[in-house]
């Protein structure tokens, strides 16, 4: 028999309420146990919570909710208690004590969720990404898949494919006879729209670069500015600043959210050739490697030496000498940053999905793309029998989006980024 499960699944003590979420076969008893009989199932009832010598440990609103149509698909009982720290010590202590119940493990109440099929995978995807949403874009793009707006759409697809594979069937058996193989003629447009409308999801950016956020590095020569630039957009004095060139050495991230966008500013060693000791040189080597990974670059350089696609910045407006090239800003009197903020923003929003729409992850984005290809390959072929397979694996890739078959090795890294409780 399956193990029952129980934690706290609201924040960490001290708080107003704590719930304490329990789940699995015993779930009832483990309740019975608590505060006597079984109370009214779905609604919540005001009970003293005891241990098994009487001894009141807190009074509480209890919820019963009998399986199959709860939140794991199994019993579940959720006990909402007064949040002090000792409160939730003794009401998880005692559950403890009762027999087949113990404490769950990261995500396990969202796998069993997925286990009993009351979510698939690509909800269970955003669920995690809306619990660790920090920014209005994040939580509106995660919303969408966790309330199943991108499950939805995979199953249309999943519809019309296996609708597809039927008039390929169809004209399997027909071809038996005479030799001719024949398609009906939207056969082809169908299989196109589909195409089309697949492609058209994949060409957004990632659902990833939403969760993780935008990354902005500050690069150029040594003492350019960057680190006080980076600070000033922060408003923290998270690098430290000195006359000194080559001051910064390791790179430095700080995520910040601005407008609602998430972005992760990343400050970096000054780029030189000559000049740098051993450490610094290491420094340049990681900047080198973080200007690759980067989404936008602001560049405190000449504009000669400016890459490509960067934005170019003409620091120290305040003095007498500051070059005129590019966004000119102060960190000293803060002019200009208004604008490189605004200017920031806009970049990203376009490098985000858009919010309310749906969108892949990088796990789904692969998938899609060999969906796609199958797609592809049976638009090329006319023996019926090599499109009826590709149809097919075309929506094998769908099922995994969905995880419709999914591997052990994938789920525990999916639930394992899932907080206790969850
Ligand atoms: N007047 C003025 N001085 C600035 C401004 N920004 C930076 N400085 C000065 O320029 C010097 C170098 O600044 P940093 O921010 O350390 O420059 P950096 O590009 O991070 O330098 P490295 O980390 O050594 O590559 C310091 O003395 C700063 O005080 C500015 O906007 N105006
Ligand atoms: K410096
Ligand atoms: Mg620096």
């Amino acid at each position: 028999m399956q193990d029952t499960i129980f934690a706290l699944s609201s924040g960490a003590p001290p708080a107003g309420i704590a719930v304490i979420r329990i789940s699995g076969p015993g779930a009832g008893a483990a309740l019975e146990a608590l505060v006597g009989d079984l109370p009214e199932q779905r609604l919540a009832s005001l009970r003293t919570l005891r241990d098994r010598d009487g001894h009141a440990l807190d009074e509480a609103l209890v919820l019963w909710f009998p399986a199959p149509k709860t939140v794991t698909g199994e019993n579940v009982a959720e006990l909402h208690c007064h949040g002090g720290r000792a409160v939730v010590a003794a009401v998880m202590a005692e559950l403890a004590t009762l027999a087949d119940l113990r404490e769950a493990e990261a995500g396990e109440f969202t796998r069993r969720a997925f286990a009993n099929g009351r979510i698939d995978l690509a909800e269970a995807e955003g669920l995690g990404d809306l619990l660790a949403a920090e920014t209005e874009w994040q939580r509106r793009g995660a919303m969408s898949a966790a309330g199943g707006g991108l499950s939805r759409r995979i199953e249309e697809w999943r519809t019309q494919l296996l609708g597809l594979s039927a008039q390929v069937e169809a004209a399997i058996d027909f071809s038996d006879e005479d030799d001719v193989e024949v398609l009906p003629t939207d056969f082809v447009d169908e299989l196109s729209t589909l195409r089309a409308e697949i492609d058209n999801v994949l060409s957004r950016p990632s659902a990833d670069r939403l969760r993780d956020g935008v990354r902005v590095v500050f690069a150029g020569p040594p003492n350019a500015g960057k680190s006080s630039l980076f600070n000033a957009l922060l408003d923290e004095g998270a690098a430290i600043v000195s006359p000194v060139a080559g001051t910064t050495r390791d790179v430095i991230e700080r995520p910040v959210a601005i407008g609602g966008v998430p972005f992760v500013f990343i400050d970096t060693a000054g780029l030189r050739q000559e000049g740098a000791g051993d450490i610094e040189a290491i420094g340049i080597d990681r900047a080198q490697r973080e200007l690759e990974k980067a989404d936008i670059v602001l560049w405190l350089g000449p504009p000669a030496d400016c890459p490509a696609g960067a934005i170019q910045i003409a620091p120290k407006a305040d003095l007498d000498d500051a070059g005129n090239e590019g966004h000119a800003v102060s960190a000293v009197t803060g002019s200009g940053l208004d604008d490189l903020v605004r200017v920031l923003v806009d970049r990203a929003k376009d490098l985000l999905p858009p919010p309310d729409r749906i969108a892949f992850n990088r796990r789904q984005k692969g998938l899609a793309t060999t969906c796609g290809e199958h797609l592809a390959g049976a638009s090329r072929v006319s023996d019926t029998l090599v499109i009826a397979e590709e149809l097919r694996l075309a929506r094998v890739a769908l099922d995994s989006m969905s995880g419709r078959n999914s591997t052990e090795d994938m789920l525990d890294a999916l639930f394992g980024r899932f907080c206790i409780g969850k």
